[in-house]
């Protein structure tokens, strides 16, 4: 918990209080349905749940809001990102369902009331929203595919609404046709190693009514 307090000291009582439970709500769950790997357990806070805030870093989310996170596992970057902004929607979304159901007791735990959670393949979902967040779970082209037409039309940020996405490593390849995204390296705002490779991908979407 300290290293989310030293590059998040502005936490409320209720934000700290909120993901200092995340630690035994997870290690609980994951006894009954294994959604992290144990390594991963055991530096939850560096691995998951830092980085998934390192999205905030790039992007503060609006009031009012709508976020979907594709393919959220256990619930990350999803769970995080929903504590740290209590007045956004977000809507958590899997294909493996018994990962959905971590992910439902985990926000019921923490009486979180911002999160929706869907157990269904991202295709299928029809709602829009402001921005798209996700890690490791598909090259970006198939990515760009499946969220085609589930970006919203009005722009609520500066930043144009699209798919916010948590990368590692070497993207030139993988982000060569895309000459609009930003990259945005999170060893510029967490020195910790594990942060060496690691990026937030800004990709702006065209509203597709
Ligand atoms: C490697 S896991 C990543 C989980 C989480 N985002 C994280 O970083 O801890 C990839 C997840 O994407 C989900 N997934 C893959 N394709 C999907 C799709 N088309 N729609 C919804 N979920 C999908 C899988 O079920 C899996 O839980």
């Amino acid at each position: 918990m300290e290293l989310i307090l030293k590059y998040f000291p502005n936490l409320t009582d209720l934000q700290i209080k909120q993901l200092a439970q995340l630690q035994a709500l997870y290690e609980d769950w994951n006894l009954k349905i294994n959604v992290v790997s144990r390594k991963d357990i055991d530096e939850l806070y560096l691995r998951h749940v830092l980085h998934s805030l390192g999205i905030a870093k790039i992007q503060s989310f609006l009031p009012g809001s709508k976020i979907l996170d594709v393919g959220t596992g256990g619930g990350f970057p999803g769970i995080p990102l929903a504590i740290l902004f209590p007045e956004v929607q977000f809507h958590l979304v899997d294909s493996i369902g018994k990962k959905i159901k971590v992910v439902e007791e985990v926000v019921a735990g923490l009486q979180l009331e911002n999160v929706k959670a869907t157990n269904a393949r991202v295709e299928t979902v029809t709602d829009k929203y402001d921005f798209i967040v996700s890690r490791a779970v598909a090259q970006m082209e198939t990515f760009v595919h499946w969220v085609n037409g589930k970006i919203a039309k009005q722009n609520l940020h500066e930043r144009r609404n699209g798919i916010l996405y948590l990368k590692g490593g070497d993207l030139t390849d993988e982000l060569k046709v895309y000459k609009n995204a930003v990259i945005y390296p999170l060893n510029d705002f967490f020195e910790e190693d594990f942060y060496e490779t690691k990026s937030v991908v800004y990709l702006p979407l065209k509203f597709k009514g």
